[in-house]
């Protein structure tokens, strides 16, 4: 016999701690003007990431494409390698998905941001083989704050809600990255000129 996980119909703010609640006075996010069309994939930011990098051999190699206003979507296929219990994927590696997701809304918006904070709902197993089809929207910025949602649906873009995620990113500079990321790796991103091109142009955000 088949049953709904328990917590899979609870709204979902209530449990959600109080700094994921945007303040009263934050502003709708506004898609950049150059921002990739809808339905354009959004490549990688880093080719080493463990979520998008093209070049990361263990890594989870999601595709996000940009959505309407500040969402984009992409799908995500558990591996016999993301496992946590036997034949079901790791909680980890399904948050590892939901935090690029909502990292990749940086392309519509045009800042460089990371994650601040990130809660997650596990709401049913995912099975390995299964097509995590997931989604992440932009919902409010404060200052350097931006309040972002995502979700995990199994099968399909209307399949059942597996994940879902309510996360705080801060816009950060790229010095972030050059203060605090180990010198070989940085050294090496920044002699890469579509590296420095891509994060530089986030980073002025008209
Ligand atoms: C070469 C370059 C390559 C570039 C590639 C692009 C890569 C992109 C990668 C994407 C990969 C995918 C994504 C990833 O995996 S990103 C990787 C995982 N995330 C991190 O490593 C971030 C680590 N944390 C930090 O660096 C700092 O703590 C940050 C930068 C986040 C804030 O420290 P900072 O000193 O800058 O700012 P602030 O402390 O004044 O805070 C500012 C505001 O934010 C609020 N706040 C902050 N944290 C929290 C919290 N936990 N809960 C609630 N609120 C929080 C805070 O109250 C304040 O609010 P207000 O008082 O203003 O109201």
């Amino acid at each position: 016999m088949s049953t709904v996980p328990s917590g899979g119909n609870r709204p979902r703010s209530a449990a959600r701690s109080p700094a994921l609640t945007p303040p009263a006075d934050a502003i709708a996010p506004v898609r950049h003007p150059d921002a990739p069309a809808p339905g354009e994939l959004l490549g990688s930011h880093y080719a080493h990431c463990f979520g998008c990098g093209d070049e990361q051999p263990h890594g989870l190699h999601l595709q996000a494409r940009a959505g309407e206003g500040v969402s984009i979507t992409a799908e995500f296929t558990v591996r016999p390698s993301h496992q946590g219990a036997p034949g079901l994927a790791h909680g980890g590696v399904l948050a590892t998905a939901l935090d690029e997701s909502l990292g990749a809304l940086s392309w519509l918006l045009r800042v460089v941001a990371v994650t601040g904070k990130l809660e997650t709902d596990f709401v049913r197993p995912v099975p390995v083989d299964s097509v995590l089809f997931l989604a992440a929207e932009a919902t409010a910025v404060s200052g350097r704050k931006i309040f972002c949602s995502a979700t995990g649906r199994l099968g399909s873009p209307e399949g059942p809600l597996a994940l879902r995620a309510d996360a705080l990113f801060v816009e950060v500079k790229v010095d972030h990255f050059i203060d605090n990321g180990r010198p070989e790796e940085i050294r090496a991103a920044m002699a890469d000129p579509d590296q420095v091109r891509r994060a530089r142009a986030f980073e002025v955000n008209p």
